[in-house]
């Protein structure tokens, strides 16, 4: 008789608090005994010698697509990209399915879809447009993290943009609900107003597309984001901020004890507008890249622990809608969340010294938190035994063929990886091992459970 399901020997366990070598012992898909040298006996046993163990990534900002957009990407190979990398939870988008998710109607649609098709476990997102005020609290009902809304326009013809009083509307009722808003702050009227006057000029060059998205129009959008939040004492997360000062209102308004938290993405991190212009489309994302002094910024806002979550924005489209003859025509999203540990590995931890136990944070223990997700983030006895073993030594380039997803494009092809992740467990069953990933979907619906 096993005393255990998985023991998981010798690995190097990562926490918040750093670091340690500790053996593993897995039982019904919960962690039972962190300890090192621990005896027993186990149906399975994994020799972790020489590799890290994370907890699995939790990505609150990927857009899958399903219901209705699958050939742009789905839950079969967006879960399966995630395995690939790490992650065990991810939190999908209410826009770019269709229906995109603004009623209990939809959200059952797109719960039903990722239940049959996830490798890992998955939250939803409700939206928050002008015509669903009222079906929020049947979003909440179903068990909604949050309701999304953007101040600018989303890129997808049914997903409106809210003006402020809108956006007021929607935190009051949420604020009630107990429920977060989580925005994509960038003023609407500003970046129209750009774009449409660079359109008629013929300038639309990727730099005309950059001038169109200036950093003003996301600190405006952000400072009244933070406003409307203080007023309507809703909680606020501000998703994929690309600057610098955009952090900086969001800690200045933490510090005066407003419920706000704010995400960045890979992207920001790792490139910049040159890549942009160099690479094109596949790198095209709102707000865009900027430039080297602004990513030098996010990495000091990291380290000093005034950003709350990284999440990758994995925004694919078929490859046909990244190709157009104006730049303002392409598809507004980076394919990237395979990519969002052994980014933070590589240009994080091996080259800028971050400590392994702030990338455990931002990508899993801060982001199970502020989504109260229980049981997740975090390697403690009682836990969801969602684990991703990596080699930290490994070296590798990242080729196409490597990508899991439905369209294998990203900006991050051909480029240099430290970090191989070499097994991903989803409540102590193996999802992904070695380039294979597992062919059964067992992800569950994940609800935020007020503490
Ligand atoms: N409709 C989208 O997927 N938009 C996304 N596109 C980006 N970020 O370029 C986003 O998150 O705003
Ligand atoms: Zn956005
Ligand atoms: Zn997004």
């Amino acid at each position: 008789m096993s005393l255990y399901d998985l023991l998981i020997h010798d690995g190097i366990l990562v926490t918040s608090n750093g670091a340690k070598y500790a053996d593993l012992a897995i039982s019904d898909g919960k962690l039972v005994a962190i300890s090192p040298q621990l005896t027993g006996s186990a149906s399975e046993e994994i020799d972790a010698t020489g590799l890290h163990i994370f907890p699995g990534v939790i990505d609150a900002h990927v857009h899958f697509n399903e219901p209705g957009r699958t050939n742009w990407e789905g839950f079969a190979t967006g879960s399966r990209a995630l395995a690939a990398g790490g992650t065990t939870t991810f939190c999908d988008m209410p826009l770019n399915a269709s229906p995109p998710t603004l009623d209990a109607a939809s959200f059952a649609l797109k719960r039903e879809a990722s239940e049959a098709a996830s490798l890992v476990d998955f939250a939803l997102w409700g939206g928050l447009v002008p015509s669903n005020i009222e079906q929020l609290d049947e979003l909440a009902e179903c068990g909604a993290i949050g309701f999304k809304a953007f101040m600018s326009n989303s890129g997808i013809d049914d997903f409106d943009a809210v003006d402020d009083d809108t956006l007021q509307r929607g935190m009051e009722r949420a604020a009630r609900l107990g429920k977060l808003v989580a925005v994509h702050a960038e003023d609407d009227h500003l970046t129209t107003k750009l774009a449409r006057e660079a359109i008629k000029k013929g300038q639309t060059s990727v730099r005309d597309y950059l001038q169109a998205r200036p950093v003003s129009a996301e600190l405006d959008a952000i400072q009244r984001a933070i406003g409307i939040a203080e007023a309507t004492g809703c909680s606020l997360h501000i998703v994929h901020i690309s600057c610098g000062a955009g952090i900086s209102l969001v800690a200045e308004a933490r510090a005066r004890n407003v419920d706000v938290s704010c995400e960045t993405c890979p992207h920001y991190l790792v490139l910049t507008e040159e890549d942009m212009e160099r690479m094109g489309a596949v790198a095209k994302c709102s707000p865009p890249l900027r430039i080297k002094a602004e990513q030098e910024m996010l990495w000091e806002h990291l380290r000093m622990g005034h950003i709350q979550t990284i999440g990758s924005d994995h925004s694919p489209s078929p490859t046909t809608m990244k190709i157009a003859q104006s730049f303002f025509q392409v598809w507004g999203g980076i394919s990237g969340c395979q990519s969002l540990l052994s980014l933070l590995l590589t240009k994080g931890h091996h080259e800028r010294n971050l400590p392994l136990s702030l990338l455990t944070t931002l990508t899993a223990e801060a982001v199970a938190r502020r989504f109260q997700l229980p049981g997740k983030g975090k390697l403690v006895i009682g836990a969801d035994a969602d684990l991703a073993l990596v080699d930290l030594q490994a070296q590798t380039i990242l080729h196409t063929e490597d990508l899991h997803y439905r369209h294998q494009q990203s900006p991050y092809i051909g480029m240099s990886m430290r970090g191989q992740i070499t097994q991903t467990l989803l409540r102590g069953r193996t999802v992904y091992k070695q380039g294979q990933c597992s062919t059964q979907a067992h992800g569950q619906l994940l609800t935020p459970q007020r503490r």
